[in-house]
């Protein structure tokens, strides 16, 4: 649906050159929602922009519907923006024209008749909930509102695909959770492929299949967002993580921990079907090792279970390390290791 090839995009500012974009490849498939996340100046934005065709790629090719995006005509890109809507952090309304005629612009840019203008509208006010207000103006409505408005205006022309930059950082959490939840009834109902951008990791938890971290330009790591979430590889990844989760007790504790000897700790990861199993209590009591949970949480995550222990076993060493063996072979085990972060 929308591939970037080896896409590379440098900015000239006098004699000094920006690259904002770096040999990114990455494939987006049709009905997929699609978020890509990195801290500021990392390069989403501008590669929103290569996929609107705001951009051109200064090497490698955007594909869209398997069409070189970079190689239309001024017309043509025209006509094909038509097919992907877009919402943005501060709405973008014009507040000058209500509610209703915010969302039948794109609709009258199209050429459609005043009779399909009014019947797209209004099926449109009715999807986003916001039937009582068409003949408002944006300034009367609350932030969520304004994005409801965005949602409909982008969809008006039943795009293929929704593009959303950065679309809830402007919310309170509360209304953050009603936008994602009418993004994914826009991705499950309407079929709509979404791609969007974000620094916050709560919004790649809550909708996204899949997921890009950008760094300087880069791709550092992208999958499936239960596989990158649960086995994070690289360190920028592990930040993000960590910003909603918090996956071990703090430094000052687990100073303590060690201080009053408390002995080695372990991180025990189970994914999906194994949390139902009592994996631990099992391979400990065979062993004749106890086990502590220290610190811990199970998690839900694309309606798969997700748990995360640091657990110290109690027992002699060579059962112990007889126990650590065994787990590595039904989960992920690993020392904790004091001041690693
Ligand atoms: N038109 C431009 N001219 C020159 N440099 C640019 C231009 N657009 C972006 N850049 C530079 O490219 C880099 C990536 O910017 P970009 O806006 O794509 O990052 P971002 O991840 O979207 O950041 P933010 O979340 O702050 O918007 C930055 O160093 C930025 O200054």
């Amino acid at each position: 649906m929308i591939e970037f090839k080896d896409v590379s995009k440098t900015f000239t500012l006098g004699k000094r050159e920006v690259h904002a974009v770096k040999n990114v490849s990455l494939t987006i498939n049709k009905g997929e929602i699609f978020g890509i996340i990195g801290f500021s100046g990392a390069g989403k934005s501008t590669l929103l922009r290569l996929v609107n065709m705001l951009e051109r790629p200064s090497s490698g090719s955007v594909l869209i519907q398997d069409i070189d995006v970079s190689k239309l005509s001024a017309k043509d890109l025209r006509t094909r923006r038509r097919n992907i809507g877009m919402i943005f952090q501060n709405f973008n309304l014009f507040n000058s024209r209500t509610v209703a005629g915010n969302i039948a612009y794109p609709l009258k840019l199209a050429g459609a008749s005043k009779k399909e203008i009014n019947a797209r509208v209004t099926e449109l006010l009715n999807f986003v909930g916001l039937a009582e207000k068409a003949k408002d103006y944006p300034d009367q409505l609350s932030g969520g509102q304004k994005q409801r408005v965005g949602i409909a205006r982008a969809l008006a022309t039943s795009p293929d695909i929704l593009i959303c930059d950065e679309a809830t950082s402007a919310l309170d959490p509360e209304t953050t959770a009603d936008i994602l939840k009418l993004l994914k009834k826009v991705n499950k109902d309407l079929g709509i492929t979404i791609l969007l951008i974000t620094h916050e990791m709560h919004v790649i938890q809550s909708i996204c299949d899949k997921v890009a971290v950008m760094e300087d330009g880069e791709v550092i790591e992208s999958g499936n967002v239960f596989e990158t979430f649960t086995d994070p590889q690289h360190t920028t990844t592990q930040r993000f993580i960590r910003s909603v989760q918090q996956d071990l007790p703090s430094e000052t504790i687990l100073k303590e921990w060690h201080a009053s000897g408390g002995g080695t700790l372990y991180r025990v990861i189970f994914k999906g079907e194994i949390t139902n199993n009592p994996v631990l209590s099992t391979v400990t009591r065979k062993h004749d090792v106890d086990f502590n949970i220290v610190y811990g949480s199970v998690r839900e995550l694309q309606e798969r279970l997700f748990g995360n222990l640091i657990v110290s076993f109690i027992g002699e060493q060579k059962q112990i390390d007889i126990v650590r063996n065994e787990l590595k072979t039904l989960v992920d085990i690993e020392e904790v290791i004091v001041n690693e972060r």
